[in-house]
């Protein structure tokens, strides 16, 4: 028979019984990637919402890890059909969408404490027919895929929006020049190369009254405002002006962060077959990249780990 402790966290459990030293650490489980795709069809015009939903529960599993005992443990399946259920009465934005579930989970089972709820969502467009919008064919549209995070802890919300894979691409108004030169360096400066990345971010929010879908049009508006309007002296200085710009419109919004690879285009050297090459020929190489991460904020603001915990890819 095992006795058990569960420390303060909730998330570490001491199995006292036993002198192994061996103790179950932070834990959460769930259905993860669930896609669901709602359709409206209240009238002739029909709306989608395209999501990658992924559930993760924290609280007291101890027992379901330390004796086999699952008597708190709602299946992953149940997860998985909550989901859908939920989805019955319309997603609304990823983030209210996950909120939902996060009330839900916290509130029906009283040994979850939290978790974690994730969402990707899939943009489509309509169909141009005939000069309109068809009623219901759509057209895969986003270049990005949008992402929300949801985290729970106790009473507290932490939501994180975000995208990634914006690919931009500009053909000048870019250089990057004035780096420290040593016996390895063999990049010429320039004030002209083209400049190209994959734009992924995530920003924190930190009011509860947030329009979620407008605030996202409007900040990937603001960062590719920020892409084309400035000359990039780097893509460092690039990703901050972007983030300075959101933050600057978006009071709700606390912190945002990027994770950007630089995508080199090489001038091709035609010489060899007696052709100049005014920055016209490049060569994309995939790899390697540069990879240029940070996170923009406000002086002051209190850090919020829990929130970014289990997301990848950022500094
Ligand atoms: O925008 C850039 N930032 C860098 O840090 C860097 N390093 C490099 O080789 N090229 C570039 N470009």
């Amino acid at each position: 028979m095992t006795d058990t402790l569960i420390a303060n966290d909730s998330t570490t459990t001491v199995n006292s019984a036993d002198d192994s030293g061996i103790i179950l650490g932070a834990n959460q489980y769930g259905k993860a990637e669930v896609r669901v795709v709602k359709v409206t069809r209240d009238t002739a015009r029909h709306e989608i919402e395209d999501l990658n939903v992924t559930s993760q529960l924290r609280g007291d599993f101890a027992r379901a890890h330390l004796e086999g005992d699952n008597s708190h443990v709602v299946a992953t399946d149940t997860q998985k059909n909550t989901i859908f259920a939920f989805a019955r009465d319309g997603v609304g934005s990823p983030e209210a969408f996950l909120l939902r579930l996060a009330e839900h989970f916290t509130s029906s089972f009283d040994w979850v404490s939290g978790g974690r709820w994730e969402a990707e969502s899939f943009a489509w467009q309509r169909i141009e027919a005939h000069g309109a919008g068809h009623d219901h064919s759509f057209v895969r549209s986003g270049q990005e895929i949008r992402t929300a995070v949801v985290v729970a802890d106790g009473a507290d919300r932490h939501v994180i929006a975000g995208l990634k894979e914006l690919t931009v691409l500009k053909t000048t108004q870019s250089g990057f020049a004035g780096y420290p030169k040593d016996r390895y360096t063999t990049l010429q400066e320039t004030a002209d190369r083209i400049l190209a990345t994959d734009v992924a971010a995530r920003w924190r929010y930190t009011s509860p009254e947030v329009d979620y879908n407008a605030v996202y049009e409007n900040v990937r508006a603001l960062l590719l405002e920020a892409f084309t309007e400035q000359y990039s002296a780097a893509l460092q200085t690039t990703l901050f002006d972007m983030g300075r710009r959101v933050l600057e419109r978006h009071p709700e919004i606390g912190e945002i962060r990027f994770s950007m690879p630089n995508k080199h285009h090489f001038v091709v050297d035609l010489a060899p077959f007696g052709l100049d090459n005014p920055n016209e020929v490049f060569y994309a190489a995939d790899r390697p990249y540069g990879l240029i991460e940070a996170t923009v904020t406000r002086d002051g603001l209190a850090p919020a780990p829990v929130a970014w915990e289990g997301i990848a890819g950022f500094c």
